[in-house]
This record gives structure tokens, sequence and C-alpha cells, in this order.
């Protein structure tokens, strides 16, 4: 249709226009009641991945790959499966044989299959079925202003007549099937294109032939087969629609949304909120065009708020195995919940807030951990997914890969003075900086047992006086003895040293902690030596706590003698 706000003029068909456009119509619903819902239950789940999903693939499923598929959603949880639309082909009839004769189908699980509504091919969907314990036969025409005009080219009154003829179509063959617990679901697919109205009238036609119960239920299925508005029109819609049906008692309201906006999800949850008792999508959203609603996200969002989502998602390894092998679609990295950069934070005030809300939050805390809506660790994310550092990180992220690698604590200055050192790194080769390097570099930078380290040390520690150490050190590759005295075995070894090694050290900052729980644990201690108006920072690890703190003193001191050696080497370059 031509857009009539476009002079003829004025058309040039090629060029990026919008007035080729129009906007989409809004219901009037005044006294629409969702916007002040909350969704405090999941709603029935239909996955769809092996029929809407499937048929959208460059390369349909094979029988192994949709038995993959299908094994997947029955451990997830799902308990109504579309499977297929087993008259298409002979792969989908065979797929749906093999489910039913080698007992594949669980219990408490419906297989669902699509048809549309011409009998030669509803004749062959029941054919598929036979033998199934339980099925939904779901049966399909579209509806839109658009299809009736230049697809079938029919009216009003006689597209209602083919839905209606449909629905008569299933609800006979099911009686040759006597055996089988049918279930029907009626779809007017493009529903979002249809006039609301004139939808609901030819829903109520297809429910009048069904003539549902509260024991024997009818699914009507409203699509939003292509997404044409925001969510907020797809819901009004829906809530006109859940006050409008016949048999409402004796329906359940499903929708199936479509991504073509970006807002699929969002368009279900708030269809859900609208009153829609059922949601068919896919895992992870694959499907027609831009992909059906994803399943995974919306019950990952109701988990997100405290609502059991009723399906088992943890093993998001498995999902994402068995969803590329079987779509042969990557997954995105930025895919809610799932994908692998979603909880990771590379900028240094993330970093910050992230480490800062872990380090206060008790086991039984309600989970408010900035920047993280979930904790990663339910979907078998390790923290080392989370924070990741390169040149926009800051100390936080550095010392929490750090914490997470060797299980230092360091002290606030150190946290500082180390990210300058992976700041200049990550600047230098524009690059990630991986927590092996971050290691690495931390004990080149301040655990250097070079050249001086101590071999053993006697401690006569006075009562009221001075302590006396005697330390048998490895200077220079020699060995030799040292003595010194102090208040404290620090002082008295840092004495030693600055009068052997011509230093004049002092004793700015000293720190140490435990490295596990267990009383045989090793400690790490950390010194900040200060000389000449430079700090040298020292670390050391042992089980000897006086041990340890010497050999940190060391560390710091093999850095202030390397800064002379290489000031001496400048000068007489
Ligand atoms: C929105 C959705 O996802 S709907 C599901 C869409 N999925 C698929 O189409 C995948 C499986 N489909 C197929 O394999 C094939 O389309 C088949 C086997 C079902 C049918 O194949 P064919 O009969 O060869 O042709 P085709 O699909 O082109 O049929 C179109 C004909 O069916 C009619 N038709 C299309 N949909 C429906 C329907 N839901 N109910 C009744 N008639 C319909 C069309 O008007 C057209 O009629 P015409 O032949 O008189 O022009
Ligand atoms: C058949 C219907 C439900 C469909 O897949 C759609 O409209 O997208």
């Amino acid at each position: 249709m031509n857009n009539p706000s476009i002079p003829a003029s004025d058309r040039t068909p090629s060029a990026f226009d919008h007035r080729k456009y129009v906007a989409y119509d809004t219901p009037t619903l005044p006294d629409r009641t969702w916007p002040d819902r909350v969704i405090t239950q999941a709603p029935i789940w239909c996955s769809v991945d092996l029929r809407d999903g499937n048929q959208a693939l460059v390369d349909p499923m094979t029988v192994p790959q949709k038995l993959m598929m299908f094994e997947l959603l029955v451990d997830l949880g799902f308990k109504e499966i579309e499977i297929g639309f087993p008259s298409a082909s002979q792969t989908e009839f065979d797929f749906c044989r093999q489910l039913i004769e080698e007992e594949r189908i669980p219990a408490d699980v419906t297989i669902q299959v699509l048809v549309q509504a011409r009998e030669p091919l509803i004749a062959r969907t029941f054919e598929a079925l036979k033998g199934v314990k339980q099925a939904i036969v779901h049966v399909y025409n579209s509806t839109s202003r658009v299809q009736r005009e230049q697809v079938f080219r029919q009216d009003m009154n006689a597209i209602r007549q083919l839905a209606r003829q449909g629905a008569r179509w299933v609800k006979n063959y099911a009686q040759q099937y006597p055996d089988t617990q049918w279930r029907f679901q009626y779809s007017p697919e493009s529903f979002t294109g249809t006039e609301l109205e004139y939808a609901i009238s030819v829903c109520n036609a297809v429910l009048d032939v069904w003539q549902p119960s509260a024991e024997a239920k009818a699914i009507i299925n409203l699509p939003a087969t292509v997404e044409m508005s925001t969510p907020n029109v797809f819901a009004d819609q829906v809530e006109r629609v859940h006050r409008a049906l016949a048999y409402r008692d004796a329906v359940v309201l499903s929708v199936h949304t479509h991504n073509d906006r970006g807002t699929g999800i969002a368009a279900s949850e708030l269809a859900v909120m609208a009153g829609a008792d059922r949601v068919e999508g896919t895992l992870l959203g694959n499907g027609e065009r831009t992909g059906n609603m994803d399943i995974f996200t919306m019950a990952m969002n109701l988990y997100s708020r405290g609502v059991d989502p009723e399906l088992n998602l943890a093993d998001v390894e498995r999902i994402e195995q068995v969803y590329t092998t079987c779509t042969n679609l990557p997954v995105h990295p930025r895919h809610p919940y799932i994908g692998e950069l979603v909880y990771t934070a590379f900028s240094g005030s993330h970093q910050d807030a992230i480490k800062k809300c872990l380090a206060v939050r008790q086991p039984e805390d309600p989970w408010e951990v900035a920047y993280l809506p979930i904790d990663p660790a339910d979907l078998g994310r390790s923290y080392e997914a989370v924070i990741r550092v390169n040149s926009q990180s800051g100390k936080g992220g550095v010392a929490y890969l750090l914490e997470q690698n060797t299980g230092y604590r360091l002290p606030r200055a150190l946290q500082v003075a180390f990210a300058q050192v992976v700041q200049q790194e990550s600047e230098r080769s524009a690059k990630e900086i991986h927590a092996a390097w971050i290691t690495q570099a931390f004990h080149d930078a301040y655990s250097q047992q070079a050249p001086l380290s101590v071999e053993s040390y006697r401690l006569n520690a006075a009562r009221g006086g001075k302590d006396q150490l005697s330390v048998e050190v490895i200077y220079h590759g020699q060995a030799q003895t040292w003595v010194g005295q102090g208040q404290g075995p620090l002082a008295a070894w840092v004495n030693a040293v600055n009068n052997h090694c011509g230093l004049s050290l002092e004793v700015d900052d000293y720190a140490e902690h435990s490295l596990g729980h267990d009383k045989d644990a090793d400690a790490v201690a950390f010194v900040a030596l200060k000389g000449n108006d430079t700090v040298f920072w020292g670390c050391a690890t042992g089980s000897d706590i006086v041990r340890t703190a010497l050999d940190a003193v060391v560390a710091g001191a093999n850095a202030a003698i390397k800064q002379a050696v290489d000031k001496q080497d400048k000068q007489s370059a």
C-alpha cells in the first residue's frame, strides 16, 4: 500500500526514507490493569526450539540433533515441547514417530505439533502422532490484513471460516484416535497485524467448535509473528483478548513473541502481566529472523527477582553445547546470563564496587552485589570470569585477581603501587592482562630474594630491652652472619640490613595475614621500607611468621639495592 503522506514526486524507493512506513495502531484500553501487576509465578513454558527454532535454521536439525535437543529440554524441566511440523517433511514425521515408538516422552511431558488448517496435512499429523499418550495439536492460519488481502485473497469472513474448518478437522481426526488424551491449540498467525476485535472473533469461532471445558482446556496462542510495536501495545492487545475471550476459564491463554524490534522478551513479560498463562519461546532466542522470544533469559529474569522459574537452567555449559551443536549458531558473548562476558567487569569503578560488595557479603544475605544481577556461581561461572583486567581497570580489579590467585590481601598502598605496574603493561601491550601474568609480575616486583637472602636466624628476645637477631645470609653469593639490634625483630633486622648494604631504610608499613583457616596455614607478610623518599615494598610467605617478616624485609631491601645499582649504572653510562 502506498503511503499517502509521501507525494508521488518525492518517492524514491531505494532511498533511506522513514516516510515509507506507517505508525502502528494502538488499541485504546484506558482501563488497562497490566501496568500495576507483577509476575509472581512462572508461566507455563512451551519450548518451540524443535519447530519455530528449527524452521529458521540454514540446515534444519537432523533426527539425532532433534533428539539431543529434546533430551535437553526434558532435563531442563519443560513440560510442553513443540517437537515439529510432522507433515512438513519425512525427517519431521520420523522424529515424531521415533519419540513415540521408543517411548522417549516422559509421562509428565506433553509433545505439541504444528499444522496448517489444511485437511491432508492434518490427517498426516494425526498419523505421525498415532499411539502417543497425550499431545497438543496446534493449528494455525494467518488472520492479518496483509495476508488476507495479498496472500489468501479472502475476506474476513472466509478467513474466519478457514480457522473454524481447521478446528473442525482437528477435532474430527482426534476422535479417530480415542486412546490419546488430546489437547487443541489455535494461533491466529500474524496476530499483531490483525485488527484486534476481528482476531478475538476468530479465536471465539474456533473455541465454539472445540467447546473447551475446565477439564479439557483449549489453548489460544497469540503470536507476535512479526513484532510490530512497543511491548506495551502488545500487552494492551493481550489484556483485551484476556477479557473478551469466550470460555475464558476453559482456555489457556498463550503468547508467542518474536524479536523483530529487539523487545520480544519484554513483550512476553508484559503479556504475562496482562493475563497470559503460557509463554512459547526458544532457548537463547533462536528462531525466525531476529528470533523467537528467549525463554532462557525470561526465566532467568524471574529467577533474578526471586521467582522460581520452574526450569533448572544451572548447567549453562550443556545448554550452550547442545544449542551450538543443534543450531550451528554461536552464543553471543553478551547474551544475557550465559554470554562469556556478561559477568565480566573490565572497568575500574565496576571492579572496585564488585570487590567491596563481595567482601562484605555474608552467605545468607540476599544477593545485592553492584553490577551483578545474579550470582555468577549459580550458573557455574567462576569469579575469574567476573573481574578481568585491561587498561580500563583500576587497583581494585588487579588486587582482586591477585587475591583470587594467591590469597594475598594487599594493603591499600601496595594495591596503588602494584596497579601502576599492571597499568604500564596493559597500556604497552594494549591487551587484557591475565591473572597468571599479574601473579608473576607481583612476585617479580615484590618477592625478590637476591642478591640478599636469609638462610636461618636466631632471635634473642629481650624482655623490656632490645631484641638481638643473628642471621645467616647469602649476600652476593657469599655466606655471612649478620647481627642486628632493635625494638622487635623487624627493627633489629632492618638495622642489620642497613649496616651491611649501605642503605638507610625505615619500616613505613607492615601487614600480615594468614593464608588459610587452619592453625598450620602459611602467612603472608607485606612490608613497606622507606629510604630516600622512595617506598620499597616487600612480600613473603611462610609458616614461621618471624622468618616470613625477615624475608619480606629482604625483598624490600633487594628492590632498594636494585634501584641503587640501576642509578649507578645510569650515572656511569
Ligand atoms: C509463523 C510460522 O512460523 S507458521 C509455520 C511455518 N512453518 C513452515 O512453513 C515450515 C513447514 N512448512 C512446510 O514444510 C510446507 O510449507 C508445507 C509442507 C506445510 C506445505 O507445503 P506446500 O503445500 O507445498 O506449500 P506452501 O507452504 O507454499 O503452501 C502455501 C499454501 O498453503 C496455504 N496456507 C498457508 N498457510 C496456511 C494455513 N495456516 N492454513 C491453511 N492454508 C494455508 C497458502 O494459502 C497456500 O495456498 P495455495 O497453494 O492455494 O496458494
Ligand atoms: C504458528 C505461529 C504460532 C508462529 O510460529 C508464529 O506466528 O510465529
